[in-house]
């Protein structure tokens, strides 16, 4: 049973004796010296994530990502602020206590970070060595066999594919059983393929684990693919934050819309006007995605003629997700009842 304590305004919440909030940031601020002024890189950031959960930020260059994750474990200071980790204010701690909570938060980055002069082995006893953990044979062996690398053990960075580079990191940023895993554009080095492999492993292991883990990037590929929820980060605030089924099929903030247009489902509405005709932009969320609304529609409104000009349906954190855009001919009347049909059956319409 969970129990539930009122701690000042906040009520805080335990299970099976451990937080649910891993991470919690508050009204988080950070400037950077520019000439004799100064560039606000944070402004005002608010975030919340709960253990397990694989949570994306994403923007522009230049919206602040890097600060921000630098920020988390203090690799930044920040101007005002706290950044809690189980509900502690690490902001607060001295140098000794940070060095021990930064061994609870385990870090990959976008050129993986590995010592050229040690061995796969070695890179990822690192952090065990300086920790002083004995008997370190067999916990780099399981991490090594976790990525799939343990072939590679005597290997050499310079003698290893980018893709396997990362899981070198990734088993290196593991060793310590981190509380948290931070993610810095973890697969912007790497091609489709690797991307997607790295993606999955990085999935498999938040299950196996319940790693919550926090992950910046410009790709919205990644965001879809990998993470729960997302917040849009735009001139060092976030601008918008949900579940990213949510926010990527109703985006609300300009900075997010902005985003998507990089991949425009209908590019240059202009073209599609003509008399007689409506075209239609449709989308279908969730279960309506998978049946035959179109059809159905076609039996029930008959005299409607309708034209597939492009579809798609789209996998958006394991929800299905499908667009259509299509030419609808038919008598004015008709066309109506058909548009409205659409509408009781949850498909939103845009006409063009
Ligand atoms: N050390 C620094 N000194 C001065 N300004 C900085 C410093 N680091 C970042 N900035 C500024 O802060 C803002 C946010 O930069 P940041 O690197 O966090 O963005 P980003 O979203 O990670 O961009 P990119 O995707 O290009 O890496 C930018 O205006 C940047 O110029």
């Amino acid at each position: 049973m969970p129990l539930s304590v009122k701690k000042g305004a906040f009520l805080i919440i335990f299970l099976d004796g451990e937080w649910l909030i891993v991470l919690e940031v508050k009204n988080l601020n950070k400037t950077y010296p520019n000439g004799k002024e100064r560039i606000q890189a944070l402004k005002n950031i608010n975030l919340k994530v709960e253990k397990g959960e694989i949570y994306g930020i994403i923007g522009l260059s230049g919206a602040g990502k890097s600060t921000l994750i630098r920020t988390l474990n203090l690799l930044e200071p920040p101007d005002s602020g706290t950044v809690e980790i189980d509900g502690k204010n690490i902001v607060k701690f001295k140098e000794k206590e940070l060095r021990e909570i930064r061994r609870e938060i385990g870090m990959i980055f976008q050129n993986f970070n590995l010592l050229s002069s040690l061995t796969v082995y070695e890179n990822v006893e690192l952090p065990l060595k300086i920790a002083k953990k004995k008997d370190r044979k067999d916990r780099v062996m399981d991490l090594l066999k976790l990525v799939g690398l343990e072939e590679k053990a005597e290997s050499y960075p310079s003698q290893l594919s980018g893709g396997q580079k990362q899981r070198v990191g990734i088993a290196r940023a593991l060793a310590n059983n981190p509380k948290i895993l931070l993610c810095d554009e973890p697969t912007s080095a790497l091609d489709p393929v690797t991307t997607k492999s790295i993606l999955n492993l990085l999935k498999e292991i938040n299950q196996k684990f319940s790693l919550t883990t926090v992950i910046i990037t410009h790709d919205m590929g990644v965001i879809k693919n990998l993470c729960h929820k997302v917040a849009v980060i735009s001139g060092g605030e976030l601008v918008e934050k949900g579940e990213v089924f949510e926010v990527f099929t109703n985006p609300q903030s300009d900075a997010t819309k902005e985003l998507l247009l990089e991949d425009p489902f209908v590019e240059q509405k202009e073209l599609y006007v003509s008399n007689g005709v409506k075209y239609l932009n449709l989308q279908f969320k969730g279960e309506e995605a998978t049946q035959p609304i179109i059809s159905r529609g076609l039996r029930k409104v008959q005299g409607v003629e309708l034209n597939i000009l492009k579809g798609s349906i789209e996998d958006i954190n394991s929800k299905k997700f499908g667009r259509l855009l299509v030419e609808l001919k038919g008598e004015e009347g008709l066309q109506g009842q058909f548009l409205e049909y659409l509408k009781e059956n949850e498909v939103m319409v845009e006409v063009l």
